[in-house]
Order: C-alpha cells, then structure tokens, then sequence
C-alpha cells in the first residue's frame, strides 16, 4: 500500500482495524468453573460468620446469651432476662438521657441507616453517581468502613478506590445526596483515601431563627450571626476581612446586616467598635440610624461618608506606620465597619459618572487597605455580575444567599464552590436568611441561617444601645 501513488487517499473500511492497531488481542473467554464459584461463596460466607462477633459485638453476644439462655435455662428465663434488660435500660434513660441518646439510640440508628439506606443503595447509587472505576473489565467501589449518627446527619466513612481524589467525590455531592435522600452532602478528608461523607437526616434551617441575645464582651472575629447546617453556632469575621452578602430581593441580606449589628452592640457601647452606615434605600437601616457613628442615604453624602472612611483610615495607617502592624480595637481606635447596602446603587446605578468613579475608589482603597488598620466593609449586593460590581475580589468573605443563576454561585463563593454543593440557585424563596458561606480554613462552603432581627428588636436595640455610637474617630472629625 504504501508503494502506491494513492496511498493518501486509501479508504478505510470503518469496521476494519485501524493502522495503528494492524494486530488485536482479545481476551479470550473462559468459563469459571462452578467450584471456584461455590468455594468463593463459601469462603465469603465463613469469613462473615468469623469477623461478625468484631464487627458487631453488642448484635452477637445479645444474640448468643439468648441462645444460651433458651438452651440451658428454658424460655421462662429469657423473657425474664429480656425485661431485666429493658428495665435496665429504661432507667439508664432515665437517669442518664444524654449518655443513653449517644451510645445506644444513635449507635442503633447508624446501625439501621448502614443496613437500610447506604448497604443496600451503595452500589446502584454510586454507579449512577459516576464513581465506580473500572480496570481491567473489572469495577471498584469506595467502600464503606463506618457509619455514625450525630444528633444531626449521618457520617458515612468511606475508603476511597486507589488512584482516585477526595475531589473525585467533591464533585459528585449533589447526586451523593439527592442518591440517599438527605437534603445535601459534605465531604472532609480524613486521611489519605479516607473520607467522611456527612448526610444531614433533617434540616435544622428549616425554622426562622430568632435574634441571637447579645454576648459582652465582643469577639470581632467571631460575630454569632445564626446557625450552621450541623447545628453549631454560625459565627462571622468582621475584624481583618471585608464581607460582601449577595442574594436577590427578600434573600435576606438584611438579617445577615442586622445580625452583625446586633453582634457589635456591646463594642459599640463602649466605644471600641462604631457602625457607619449607607442606606440609599432608606428602609433597612434608617430603622436603628441612633445606634450608628455616621449615616448617609443620598448618593452624595454616601460618597462623602466613604471619602470620609478613607481619610479616616489613611490617617490611622500613617499614625501606625513602623510602629504597630496590626490593629486592636480601643476607645481612641476603634474598630471602624462601613455598611453599605445596595452597594450597586453607587457602583453601577447612579446615573452620575462622578459619583460612580469616586464611590468605587473610596471603596477599592477601603478594602485593600482597611483591613490591618482596624476598617472593615460590610456590603450588601443582589447581583454579583462583574459589570455591577467589578470590585467584588476585594472581599475576602463572602455570604450567598439565594441566586437567581448557577452560574452566580461561583462569581460570590469562588470557582468550584457549586462543585462542591454550594447550590446557592436552589435554596427555596420560603427559607430567607439561608445562605452558603466559606469557613476560615475549610474550602468546602457550609450551609448557614442568619437569625431575624425583626423591626421591635431593632426597636429595642435602639432604645438600650442608642446614640452610644456617636463618637469621634481621629482623621474623621466628629460625626
Ligand atoms: N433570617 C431570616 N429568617 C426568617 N425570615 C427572614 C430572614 N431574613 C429575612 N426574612 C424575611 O424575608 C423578608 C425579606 O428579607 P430582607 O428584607 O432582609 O431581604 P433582602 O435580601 O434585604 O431584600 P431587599 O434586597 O429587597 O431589601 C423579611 O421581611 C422577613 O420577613
């Protein structure tokens, strides 16, 4: 072939093997004969029986002592057993509820949920799911090596199939969970090809979250907002970062403002935090406008008050300079939070080009400076797009409420933050405060609920804590 002149333009038969594969080799089929077969059923069989008294020590012995008992003592005697035993543990239920909830009720329920729900839809789940890999014609499973229940979700320990990454299954949670009927699923490495898939059994953000009661002293750092999907206490960073919440209308970015406030109350009383705060839609803040340091509403006292926030901040960083590098909230320096909701009303919707420039330098100088020198921004966005707001990178944290797209969900939390089961886009209009945020230290995004502030607690906040936030702040002047 290669002799002739039409070599190039040779047809090929496309059943006919291609060049680069002249010779093939097929594996040849053989049939297993059926004593291997039976010996490997058999060998399986014993090897269950030999490793179940290991595996399920309390199910054996239970089940041997009644055999015994039925054997040398007769069934009076197990029934009587039988009562002593429950007895027994009634009183340890009664006595001692909390012990008795963590080492039998929920030992028995991880023991019912390994049988019922994962065993036995592990493989069909899985294969769908994508996450069964094959070699040499023949499929590996991760396999479950322990499953334990939490007030709160299951914890299925699974060792994963050489070769394959903790991402492999990151990408796969939202079929994990809709596979096994939780309303979402997380995954944390344990180990190398060892991770933990968590399952919540119900949701506990299900129910409006009342306004959090007001700790002293405040930990800037770790503000209690709400409530996390694992039942621990939702807690955000104020101080050192900037925070921008995005959701759409009536997402309830205002509980996640409110929440925050509520939070610095007692460091607003006592002078080491002030709240300055821009509301151009004069209905979310107007409500506690005494607890603030400053206040603006129109488009050009907004700016004002950020050009104000950058002198102020200016004044402080050169006042520092060689001599501290990090701030700590005093009466002299306080902790300074500029909260700006609709922040698009001055990025992108003003008409006024000059207003749009200076609001959007005043708050990229703010966010990449503030942060060391004690001022933090706290802004508020319903849609994240680059053309609305462009300054969105300089806000390390970010809170996602409800979206209107997917494809929103990675512009707020980062690139594989939908991967990896942050589905911002499907939380349901009738939970508002619910929101995915990423933890300090941890990339998978968690699901969260700001608690509701309603308008008597603002009313509330306002009459004890009212008018203490009006100090001065050097380089600002006087409110
Ligand atoms: N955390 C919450 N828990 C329960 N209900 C809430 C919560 N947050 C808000 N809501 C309810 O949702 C309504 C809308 O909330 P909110 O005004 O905070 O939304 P928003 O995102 O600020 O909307 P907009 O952008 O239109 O101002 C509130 O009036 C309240 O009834």
């Amino acid at each position: 072939m290669f002799h002739s002149r039409n070599a190039g333009a040779a047809q090929v038969q496309p059943t006919s093997p291609v060049p680069a594969h002249a010779i093939r080799f097929a594996t040849p089929v053989v049939e297993t004969p059926a004593v291997f077969l039976l010996t490997r059923w058999v060998y399986r069989a014993v090897r269950s029986v030999v490793l179940a008294p290991f595996r399920f020590p309390v199910a054996v012995s239970t089940l041997a002592g009644s055999v015994a008992t039925v054997h040398y003592l007769g069934w009076v005697w197990l029934a009587v057993a039988v009562l002593l035993a429950g007895a027994g543990l009634g009183v340890w239920w009664w006595r001692w509820p909390v012990a008795f909830r963590s080492l039998v009720v929920l030992r028995a329920v991880a023991a019912w949920r390994w049988l019922w729900v994962y065993r036995r839809h592990w493989q069909p789940v899985l294969v769908v799911a994508g996450l069964a890999e094959s070699y040499q014609e023949r499929q590996y499973l991760p396999q479950i090596r322990k499953v334990t229940c939490t007030e709160w979700a299951d914890r299925v320990r699974v060792r994963l199939v050489a070769g394959t990454a903790p991402a492999d299954v990151e990408n796969r949670v939202v079929e994990l969970a809709h596979g096994f009927a939780a309303p979402s699923c997380r995954v944390t490495v344990a180990g190398p090809r060892d991770v933990v898939l968590e399952f919540p059994r119900r949701d506990l953000l299900a129910e409006p979250l009342a306004a959090l009661s007001v700790h002293s002293p405040v930990d800037l750092c770790a503000l209690p907002m709400g409530l996390r999907e694992d039942g621990q206490p939702w807690r955000m960073r104020l101080h050192g970062t900037h925070v921008l919440t995005v959701g759409v209308t009536g997402a309830g970015k205002g509980s996640v403002i409110w929440s925050a406030i509520r939070a610095l109350l007692p460091a607003i009383a006592d002078g080491t935090a002030q709240v300055w705060a821009i509301d151009p839609k004069r209905m979310e803040l107007s409500y506690g406008r005494a607890l603030f340091a400053r206040y603006a509403d129109s488009a050009e006292s907004a700016v004002g008050l950020l050009e104000t926030a950058v002198n102020a901040m200016q004044e402080r960083a050169a006042r520092y300079a060689g001599r501290q590098r990090t701030h700590t909230a005093t009466a002299d320096d306080p902790f300074v939070v500029v909260i700006l909701d609709e922040v698009a009303f001055l990025t992108a919707y003003h008409p006024d080009r000059d207003i749009r420039r200076r609001a959007e330098n005043a708050i990229a100088t703010l966010t990449s400076q503030g942060r060391s020198v004690g001022f933090g921004v706290l802004a508020a966005l319903q849609d994240p797009r680059k053309e609305v707001m462009n300054l969105r990178n300089l806000f390390p944290d970010k809170v996602a409420l409800r979206l209107d797209e997917a494809s929103q969900v990675d512009m707020v939390l980062g690139e594989d933050a939908r991967e990896r089961g942050a589905n911002a886009h499907l939380i349901a209009p009738d939970v508002p405060g619910v929101a995915f945020v990423r933890l300090e230290g941890s990339p998978a995004p968690v699901r969260v609920r700001a608690a509701y502030v309603t308008d008597d607690d603002i009313a509330a906040m306002v009459a004890d804590y009212g008018a203490r936030g009006l100090r001065s702040v050097p380089g600002a002047g006087v409110a």
